[in-house]
């Protein structure tokens, strides 16, 4: 009857939005108790009227003990890994070049890693506009697992593993699972089409707890919280990855219809966040070279306070404009760069 549909259409948008800000703005609406009775009574009303059952609702979070297998999933757009700096000297190189590409006016198009490294710079000083600083955003780099996701209308439709770059895994019904990875979009204004990529991670403190549950059951343990959202995410039952400690945060967005978004990276990423997805709260804007050593500094300085691992820091071009001028070497991006820090054992020793 519409009165029952109505009250089911009703708990599902009032769980989601408590489920948003329990997990995604770690901001609770309500107590524990009152988001149970609700979550109840959604899954009794389900249970009653099973033509009311829709893949979207809150209470399909909890996965099923149906195993899956791990279709293969085509990037549409590659999911490239990140060129690695060294040194303060490496990311004044890489600022560097980004200046000289950008002002060459040098079109982005393929070209070979060779030419990337060794790139030609005796006509460097010359004919090239005024210094130009540029805008980066820095991004801690979380030590978990990439993934796409991809929204048809505002609903989740499919999740992969980065994979080799170009195909993936389907590992949708374990995402699902996940409860910052919002099942619908928020707000209405989205594109048709939205992919969104980021990092699945596990939680230090999460970490210890699942190694406790795990050695107390006398079952292999996990040796570090990459391995353990790896492995999480791998499950061929939803209902066991359901029972993981695992987060996202997102850190890029594609749509199809580019005009949708922002001109900036940074706004891009304001714009998911809106649309319900979690984005790192260490992230932070820098001009130029000197700026991002600054930001690196800072980040390695509070690494071991954060509630969760990461291994350096990434550097993104800010404007999108200059990130498409800019394009892709065959490996990584040429308008981004990953800076480690030391390996953690290295300190400890
Ligand atoms: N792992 C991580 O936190 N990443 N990885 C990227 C990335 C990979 C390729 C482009 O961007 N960005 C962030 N914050």
């Amino acid at each position: 009857s519409t009165s029952v549909r109505d009250r089911v259409e009703q708990l599902r948008t009032t769980i989601t939005d408590h489920n948003h800000h329990y997990y995604v703005l770690d901001d609770p609406q309500v107590p524990d108790a009152e988001y149970d009775r609700l979550f109840r009574e959604l899954q009794a009303r389900e249970a009653e009227y099973p033509e009311l059952a829709t893949t979207t609702s809150p209470t399909q979070r909890v996965g099923s003990a149906v195993e899956t297998n791990f279709a293969q999933v085509i990037h549409r757009i590659p999911m490239l890994s990140l060129d690695n700096a060294f040194s303060a000297d490496e990311l004044r190189d890489f600022d560097r070049r980004v200046r000289e590409r950008l002002n060459r006016g040098k079109t982005a198009g393929e070209s070979s890693t060779k030419e990337h490294s060794t790139e030609d710079h005796s006509t460097e000083g010359e004919g090239s506009k005024e210094e130009r600083t540029i805008e980066y955003v820095c991004e801690p780099k979380l030590d978990g697992l990439a993934v796409s996701l991809h929204y048809q209308n505002g609903e989740l439709v499919r999740a992969a593993t980065r994979g080799d770059g170009y195909t993936g895994e389907d590992i949708t019904a374990n995402i699902r699972t996940i409860a910052s990875v919002p099942l619908t979009l928020r707000g209405g204004d989205f594109p048709q089409t939205v992919e969104v990529r980021g990092e699945v991670y596990m939680p230090r403190a999460g970490f210890d707890r699942l190694n406790q549950r795990l050695g107390g059951r006398g079952e292999k343990t996990f040796v570090n919280p990459r391995n353990a959202a790896a492995g999480s995410l791998r499950q061929k039952k939803s209902s066991v990855t359901a029972r993981r400690p695992l987060e996202m945060c997102a850190y890029s967005v594609a749509v199809s219809d580019e005009s949708a978004l922002p001109p900036t990276h940074w706004k891009g990423l304001q714009q998911v966040s809106e649309w319900g997805f979690r984005i790192n709260p260490e992230m932070s804007l820098a001009n130029g070279a000197d700026q991002c050593l600054e930001a690196y500094e800072a980040l390695m300085a509070k690494r071991d306070r954060l509630p969760y691992e990461i291994d350096g820091i990434v550097f993104k071009v800010n404007r999108l404009d200059l990130q498409q001028q800019l394009g892709f070497v065959s490996r990584a991006p040429r308008w981004a760069i990953a800076q480690k820090f030391p390996a953690e054992e290295e300190l400890t020793v």
